[in-house]
């Protein structure tokens, strides 16, 4: 079997890759008969002599490797005819700028596995780049709150060399007794609670954040059924809430009451209750004045989310009685981090961290027959058409 790690060709430039040189040599030691290849790159966070000096051959051309392994969408005249891909090709969700890329997918008889559908047999994703995500979303919050409150000066995370470097930095500064809300209960919002960690601030448990006082800067985490209450009064699981979401109306503002920073790192489905409206906003009570918005749905469930920003010029404030955008620090203003490419701000880490998870969760899959169903569930395309599972997308390839 020949695998080849292609250059990442999307601009503005991704730096990631799913093996790094030395998950690669990993890779080589578990898998011995794999051949592997490595597309030479000059934008990659790991250099060609890097994979060179570990005895992986470096190439133009992989037209000869069986599997093709990438980060982002592959434009569409690179695409080699006849092979099998891995990529987050986005577009499981219809999304209409990526329809020309999945039609060519099929025109030219590839095979997609998607990295987004990479799931287990309850539908869990098993890869994926969500804990960097959150790690320099809690971080990128906290250097926000710095800048504004002229509190301390964090640098920028793509200025860091690696998560080591980010971890120092917090260990020089101090938070003011805040409260902090984090939702989520994935690997964006365990990646965001490794930050609160390593500042050494207090979890504590819902009851006591929404009724107690603190001489220390807290953080509760919160899942669905904390944010968001049956219309019925009924006491159901958190299933419920993911089957029947227009049951549920939101019960976000008794956190919006007593926080001070939030931190999004929930996943929004469909039809489920928005967290916080633009009146919501306006309301006397609502105290929160800082937002790291990590899930980043825009005109969606967090009102004050108007548009991503971007890693360049991450913040930017929402002003809610003109529910517009203004400076970041303007007087009244909730200050917006609502980055929606995060983990490229830390590659040496979220491809480390990725190489892991392939390896561990797909690889094997090559060789054990697909025995736990990976391969089947990710496939998207088989010989020129899409595969049953993700057939309702017929509809959307045959659009002009
Ligand atoms: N800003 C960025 O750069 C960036 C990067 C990565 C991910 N994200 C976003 O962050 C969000 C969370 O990602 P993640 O990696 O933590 O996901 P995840 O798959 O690790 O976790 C999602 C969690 O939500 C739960 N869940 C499943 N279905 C749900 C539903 N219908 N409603 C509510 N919760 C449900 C799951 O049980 C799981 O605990 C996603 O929206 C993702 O797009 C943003």
């Amino acid at each position: 079997m020949k695998i080849g790690i292609i250059k990442e060709r999307k601009t503005p430039p991704d730096r990631r890759v799913v093996f790094s040189p030395q998950k690669l040599s990993l890779l080589k030691k578990q898998f011995p008969n794999c051949e592997l290849f490595v597309e030479s790159s000059n934008i990659r966070i790991f250099p060609d002599e890097e994979y060179e000096k570990l005895g992986f051959q470096i190439s133009e051309d992989l037209s000869n490797c069986d599997i093709l392994l990438g980060v982002k969408e592959v434009p569409i005249d690179s695409l080699i005819p006849h092979k099998k891909y891995f990529f987050f090709s986005h577009t499981i969700k219809k999304q209409p700028y990526n329809r020309s890329l999945l039609q060519a997918v099929l025109e030219k008889n590839i095979e997609l596995y998607d990295h987004e559908v990479i799931v287990d047999e309850n539908n869990s994703r098993l890869i994926g780049f969500g804990r960097y995500a959150g790690i320099v979303g809690a971080y990128n919050g906290f250097r926000a709150l710095g800048l504004r409150d002229k509190l301390f000066n964090l640098p920028k995370v793509e200025s860091l060399p690696d998560y080591e470097a980010v971890v120092e930095n917090l260990q020089q500064i101090k938070i003011p007794s805040i409260k902090i809300a984090l939702s989520g209960s994935g690997k964006v919002a365990y990646g965001a609670k490794e930050i609160l960690d390593h500042l050494h601030i207090k979890k504590v448990n819902i009851h006591d954040y929404l009724t107690k006082s603190f001489e220390e800067p807290v953080y509760a985490m919160i899942d669905v059924l904390d944010y968001n209450k049956r219309k019925d009064g009924k006491q159901l699981d958190k299933h419920d809430f993911y089957n029947f979401p227009e049951a549920y109306e939101s019960d976000f503002m008794r956190f919006a009451k007593v926080t001070d920073y939030f931190i999004a790192g929930h996943f929004y489905g469909d039809s489920a209750p928005y967290f916080f409206t633009k009146e919501d906003v306006k309301k006397k009570e609502f105290k929160i004045n800082l937002i790291a918005d990590v899930s980043c749905d825009i005109d969606g469930p967090i009102a004050s989310t108007l548009r991503p920003s971007t890693i360049a010029d991450p913040f930017y404030g929402y002003d809610p009685q003109t529910e517009s955008e203004v400076e970041f620090d303007a007087e009244n203003a909730i200050t917006v981090m609502a980055v929606d490419n995060l983990p490229c701000e830390l590659p040496k880490d979220a491809s480390e961290g990725f190489g892991d998870m392939f390896l561990k969760h797909v690889i094997p899959a090559f060789f054990n027959d697909d025995e736990n169903g990976i391969l089947n569930r990710a496939r998207m395309t088989f010989k020129g058409e899409l595969t049953s599972r993700y057939s309702y997308l017929k509809d959307f390839v045959n659009e002009k």
